[in-house]
């Protein structure tokens, strides 16, 4: 039974499945190498809940209730009580095989670990925990409150009780979810990173512009937002190393990363999170085409 629910990464996803997690009645710690991070989600998270209020989507006595259920914490003991811990740091499989390494042997037997990876193998970064059977892959969608999704993806050892409590706390946190099997980037990102991949290959070829190639797609595909605004959204650094993950694992040059979204990695330019991707968001008014 989870009642205390432990993330690990207070970036835009680890900020979101806090809000989620709270909202739905959940004890929250959430934890992050650098206090800043955590200041600036329980503000995120704040502001969201305000936004909510505002459109009587909520009641106000449920922000503060809600905020009054998220913990935190700079230490990875900090989690030493959680019933399942979700793993959302930065997207580099060293960085994740060390915290699940770190954290395993701080963590009670019962306890389930999830990581809510875009793309890396869920049986190889189970392999690092004292308990594979206990592990999978929970993979939220950006942004967090909104999206209706939850990619289950089971290691090769995850037993059926994990995977049957996991799913119902996706559940009780009002997701739909869709089981994927454990391949290279499992089911959303191995459709959409090529999308967006391309959308990036069709503005270093020049065939468009930047404003050209999202007004395209919005309106004559009628997605929500344009590939490169999406890009923008996910962060240019996640969406690059999805990119080497499809490239290294299913060993295809369709996969290949496009060179312009290296060098805008390589710029640290990385999307909306750092001011500027392929827009530039520094400007108060309206973002800017970087190209
Ligand atoms: C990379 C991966 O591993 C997997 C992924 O997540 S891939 C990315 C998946 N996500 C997408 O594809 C998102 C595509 N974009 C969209 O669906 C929409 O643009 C959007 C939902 C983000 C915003 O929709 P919109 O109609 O343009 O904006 P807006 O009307 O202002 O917002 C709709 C709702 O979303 C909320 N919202 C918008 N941005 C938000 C954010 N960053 N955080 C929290 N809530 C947000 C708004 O408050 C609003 O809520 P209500 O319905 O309660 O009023
Ligand atoms: N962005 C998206 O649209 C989606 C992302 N994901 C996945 O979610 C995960 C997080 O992505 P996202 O939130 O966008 O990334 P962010 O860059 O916004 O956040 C990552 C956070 O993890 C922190 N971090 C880095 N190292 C550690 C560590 N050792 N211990 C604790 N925290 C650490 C980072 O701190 P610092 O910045 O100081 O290094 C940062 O605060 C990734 O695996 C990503 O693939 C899944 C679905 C959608």
């Amino acid at each position: 039974m989870i009642k205390q629910v432990g993330i690990v990464g207070a970036g835009q996803m680890g900020g979101g499945i806090a809000q989620v997690c709270a909202v739905s009645g959940f004890k929250v710690v959430l934890h992050d190498i650098s206090a800043d991070r955590v200041e600036a989600a329980l503000h995120l998270v704040g502001d969201n809940l305000d936004r909510q209020i505002a459109k009587n989507r909520i009641d106000a006595s449920l922000r503060e209730e809600a905020l009054a259920r998220i913990h935190t914490g700079l230490s990875l003991g900090d989690l030493a009580d959680c019933d399942l811990v979700i793993e959302a740091a930065t997207e580099d499989e060293t960085l994740k095989t060390k915290i699940f390494k770190d954290i395993s042997p701080l963590l009670k037997p019962e306890a389930l670990l999830a990581s809510n990876t875009s793309s890396i193998s869920i049986t190889r970064l189970a392999a690092a925990t004292d308990r594979p059977e206990k592990f999978m892959g929970v993979h939220f969608m950006n942004p967090v409150p909104v999206m209706q999704l939850v990619e289950l993806i089971r290691g090769i050892a995850t037993d059926d009780a994990t995977f049957e409590v996991v799913q119902q706390f996706a559940v009780s946190l009002n997701k739909t979810t869709a089981i994927a099997e454990d391949f290279p980037a499992f089911i959303v990102n191995r459709i959409l990173m090529p999308m967006i991949n391309e959308a990036i290959y069709t503005l270093y070829e020049g065939v468009g512009n930047v404003e050209a190639i999202d007004t395209a797609m919005r309106l004559g595909a009628n997605h929500p937002m344009g590939p490169l605004t999406l890009a923008d959204f996910i962060g240019l650094d996640t969406c690059l190393a999805i990119m080497q993950v499809l490239y290294d694992g299913l060993a295809d040059s369709k996969y290949r990363p496009c060179p312009l979204l290296v060098k805008y990695v390589e710029a640290g330019w990385l999307g909306r999170k750092t001011g500027r991707g392929f827009y530039d968001y520094r400007r108060e008014d309206s973002p800017v085409p970087t190209r």
